[in-house]
């Protein structure tokens, strides 16, 4: 079966990180890890949550895509796709919305995307407080026009958006029980 790579994408705060961490956790995905110049948030790893950079760094890197998000590079590596790929399992990824296009047009049926929202987008800036970003970050995060494209299921040529509604984490991990099934069973 040709292996596969789930890009998890929607607006800060649905829950993407959550969902790529039950992927990874219960169906084995291996993630492939982006590179950002944003600092770490309390307890984030270097090579494990990101790879954290400088603009130096961060340059010399060959990305397949990069955006600006709120005032920090992102990029996803060459380097870090195939090392996920060598593992000989499917893979998982968290994009914004463009890089979730960006992946589709490149890789085409390769890529699986799925979009992770909330039935009411207030949530979410509640949800980033728990997390514990900064009132003055959630408030630049929320403003920003990057935040109203990810509001959006992105629109992809001839190929097909998984939504998944996290309101309640529970359902929204039955939802992706149902579609790893319909992956299993190489319907997807
Ligand atoms: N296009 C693209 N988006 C990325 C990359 N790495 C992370 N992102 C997205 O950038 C946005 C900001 O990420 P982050 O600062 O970790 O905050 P988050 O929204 O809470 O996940 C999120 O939508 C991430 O999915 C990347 O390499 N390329
Ligand atoms: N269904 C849910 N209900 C309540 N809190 C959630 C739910 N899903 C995720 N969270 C929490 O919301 C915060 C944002 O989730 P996260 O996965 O980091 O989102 P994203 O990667 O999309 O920014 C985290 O603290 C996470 O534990």
């Amino acid at each position: 079966m040709q292996r596969k790579i789930f890009v998890i994408t929607g607006p800060t705060g649905a829950g993407k990180t959550t969902i790529a961490e039950y992927l990874q956790n219960e169906f084995n995905l291996k993630k492939v890890l982006t590179h950002t110049t944003r600092a770490p948030r309390q307890g984030e790893i270097n090579g494990v949550d990101y790879y954290f950079e400088n603009a130096l760094t961060f340059a010399q890197k060959h990305f397949l895509e990069q955006v600006e998000y709120a005032g920090n590079q992102y990029g996803s590596s060459k380097e870090a796709l195939a090392l996920a790929w060598s593992t000989g399992h499917d893979a998982v990824i968290v994009l914004d919305t463009k890089g979730a296009k960006t992946y589709a047009q490149q890789l085409g049926a390769q890529a699986v995307i799925v979009y992770v929202t909330v039935s009411n987008s207030a949530i979410l800036a509640q949800r980033l407080a728990v997390r514990g970003d900064q009132p003055a970050q959630i408030k630049q995060r929320l403003a920003s026009s990057h935040f109203q494209r990810d509001l959006a299921v992105p629109e992809l040529a001839g190929q097909p958006v998984h939504v998944i509604l996290n309101d309640e984490l529970s359902i929204a991990k039955a939802q992706i029980n149902t579609l790893m099934n319909a992956r299993k069973l190489g319907n997807i």
